[in-house]
């Protein structure tokens, strides 16, 4: 079968927006090309290293490609991804010269390819994440998040991701309700719920993430502790948590901070991550003016994450 492969090259802020548009208009898959990888550390437990070929990345901002059946819908589709992508301009969001090209490739070459660029990972002190399809024999006391993220964003490894596990892992001690608001592959929730959290409420907007959220919480066994539901931010959500964990735009997270507030037991924690570097200032002023204390600041690569304490 003949497929479409859609390329843009544009910049780490717009990776994840971008990656949202290709999945709701229907793309069979979505590979990632972030020069970065190139240098991360990757996991060589068994001895073999991981070979990532610089040819394969661009010099500077990410590449991100999708594929398509080549059908007769193609040409509409490829016209409102253009459209949709132009339209994230008006969220301040920074494309870079986003340029696309379109080309037909076989079913084999991108059917892999992906796959490739995905790796055990260890990313805090004892959560490691392996995609479904890696041997992985985990050290004593590691702990294990086996995913297969499919159409959803949350491999694990973007540095917004592992801002996020790196806080739960500091804050969960045991037996906190936790809300993970933009689940994705359900990432955050199974790893809440790894690190002892008694219950753990996930929830998406998109019914793909809502489904491969429910997949990966089954195989990762947490279905007692992790629900998964669709939902528009915390709209609606009732009850109180110790915990909201939230890897959403810098621009989403403002837009429900006075919610994350009231559903928040007093002391309890806001977990921010999602942040490119220049919108740090807006995200911090509105968890002050929405009355919380922030208590840590961190970050990685262009990327700001926020622990902030409901007074
Ligand atoms: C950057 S991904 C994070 C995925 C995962 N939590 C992780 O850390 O890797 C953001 C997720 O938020 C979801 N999202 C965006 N806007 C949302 C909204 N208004 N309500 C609920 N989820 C939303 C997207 O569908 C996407 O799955």
């Amino acid at each position: 079968m003949k497929w479409s492969e859609f390329s843009i090259h544009t910049t780490e802020e717009a990776l994840e927006p971008v990656c949202n548009i290709l999945h709701e208009a229907g793309a069979s898959g979505v590979v990632i090309e972030d020069p970065k990888d190139l240098v991360k550390e990757w996991g060589d437990r068994f001895g073999e290293i991981y070979q990532l070929s610089p040819d394969d990345y661009p010099e500077e901002g990410v590449m991100i490609k999708a594929y398509f059946p080549v059908n007769s819908f193609l040409a509409e589709t490829v016209d409102e991804i253009k459209e949709s992508i132009k339209g994230l301009l008006d969220y301040d969001i920074d494309l870079g010269h986003h340029k696309i090209q379109l080309i037909e490739v076989d079913e084999e070459e991108w059917a892999t390819a992906w796959k490739k660029y995905y790796k055990p990972i260890k990313v805090s002190s004892s959560i490691t994440i392996t995609p479904t399809w890696e041997e992985y024999q985990p050290s004593e006391g590691e702990m294990i998040i086996e995913l297969d993220p499919g159409m959803a964003f949350g491999t694990g490894t973007h540095p917004t991701t592992v801002l996020c596990i790196q806080a739960l892992d500091k804050l969960i001690q045991g037996g906190e309700e936790v809300i993970d608001v933009g689940t994705g592959s359900g990432v955050l929730s199974i790893a809440a719920a790894k690190l002892g959290a008694k219950k753990v409420m996930a929830l998406d907007l998109d019914y793909v993430a809502v489904e491969s959220a429910q997949l990966n919480v089954k195989l990762n066994d947490v279905q007692d502790v992790v629900s998964v539901k669709e939902n528009n931010l915390l709209e609606g959500i009732e009850g109180t948590c110790d915990i909201v964990v939230a890897n959403i735009l810098a621009e989403v997270i403002v837009r429900f901070v006075q919610d994350a507030a009231a559903i928040l037991k007093p002391n309890g924690a806001f977990i921010t991550s999602g942040i490119i570097k220049r919108k740090k200032e807006d995200v911090r002023q509105a968890l002050i003016d929405g009355g919380f204390t922030i208590e840590e600041v961190v970050e990685m690569e262009d990327w700001v994450a926020f622990v902030a304490r409901r007074g």
